[in-house]
């Protein structure tokens, strides 16, 4: 009895492996950009289990590239520290004074922490942010609200991107871990909205897939409506989707818009309160999240 139950436990594991197998071949040597945002890192346990999915990613062959957020995190800092805060857009006002805080909590605190989760498994992460070796360049952008455009500080786009200092690492055999903060053409250090540099980093690196984790399971296309989870669509649909869209979400669908337009052949919104949702995502052929791929006559789909 028990040892039939033992086999019928350890074939059930087989399975769950052996239906990691296509998955695995398509996607040997692919380079995967994954954006870990700061609602998805609320929890101790979870930031273990995405560190362990990097990991994981790694050794099956993979090349995961890690941009992280923290836009918690700093709004917590800057409490701490009395300095007001407000978002427009989806965007934070940014002063100068915020700028040093925006910098010092994504790369010498959020950053530094998923550099030391991933490396509790060897030595594989390494940070660095949109400073580093001309990564990112910025220019201003302003927010939109209602359609029109207002002022929010030291924000920026990115303008260009040299992903040489990341390719470098993961040629090394590394998992770059990337903090989105970019000095603009003067040098003025600005703030990058972390879905919008996670986006424009895959396609510079010509990456197969753009999975954002965050705190909701996927893209409601009428939103709160729980029932109008969005499981798959077409940049086109999105793209006339996003003007009703709101606040964080709308950088967000921005950010796939732009991946997928720039060539990267899909990008997933999947809930990054689920353990290990990274690797379901990546290696289970079940819809999970909200897929955004190019429109029917773009390029292959993953
Ligand atoms: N249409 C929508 N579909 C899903 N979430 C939405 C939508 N509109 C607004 N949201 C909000 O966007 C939030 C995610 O954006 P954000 O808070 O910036 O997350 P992150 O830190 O992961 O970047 C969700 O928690 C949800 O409250
Ligand atoms: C311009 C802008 O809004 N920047 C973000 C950067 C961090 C971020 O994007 O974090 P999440 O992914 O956790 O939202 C901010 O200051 O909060």
């Amino acid at each position: 009895m028990t040892l039939s139950r033992d086999l019928a436990t350890a074939q059930a594991k087989a399975s769950t492996l052996i239906e990691a197998l296509p998955w695995l071949a398509r996607f040997a040597g692919a380079t995967v950009v994954v954006k870990y945002g700061g609602n998805a890192m609320v929890d101790d346990q979870l930031r273990r289990a995405f560190a362990a999915d990097m990991v994981f990613l790694r050794y099956a062959g993979l090349r995961p590239v890690v941009v992280h957020g923290g836009g918690p995190q700093i709004s917590a800092m800057l409490g701490r520290l009395g300095i007001a805060s407000e978002f427009r857009g989806g965007l934070r006002v940014t002063s100068a004074e915020a700028m040093d805080v925006v910098r010092m909590v994504l790369v010498g605190q959020v950053g530094r922490e998923l550099v030391g989760l991933i490396n509790a498994y060897g030595p594989f992460a390494v940070g660095l942010s949109g400073e580093d070796a001309g990564l990112f360049t910025a220019e201003r952008r302003p927010g939109y609200v209602d359609g029109r455009p207002v002022d929010v500080g030291l924000v920026g786009d990115v303008a260009s991107v040299d992903p040489a200092a990341v390719t470098d690492l993961i040629a090394a055999g590394r998992i770059p871990v990337v903090s989105t903060v970019a000095p603009d053409a003067a040098g003025v250090l600005h703030n990058l909205n972390a879905d919008t540099a996670a986006a424009a980093l895959a396609v510079a690196l010509d990456a197969r897939k753009l999975v954002v984790l965050t705190d909701v399971p996927g893209l409601y296309a009428d939103w709160p409506d729980t029932g109008s989870l969005v499981s798959e669509i077409t940049a086109d649909r999105l793209a006339r989707l996003l003007p009703e869209l709101e606040s964080g979400m709308v950088p967000k669908m921005e950010a796939c818009l732009r991946a997928v337009r720039g060539g990267v052949p899909a990008a997933h919104v999947v809930d990054g309160r689920v353990a290990h949702s990274t690797l379901l995502e990546v290696f289970t052929s079940e819809g999970f999240g909200t897929m955004v791929v190019p429109d029917p006559e773009g390029e292959e789909l993953s």
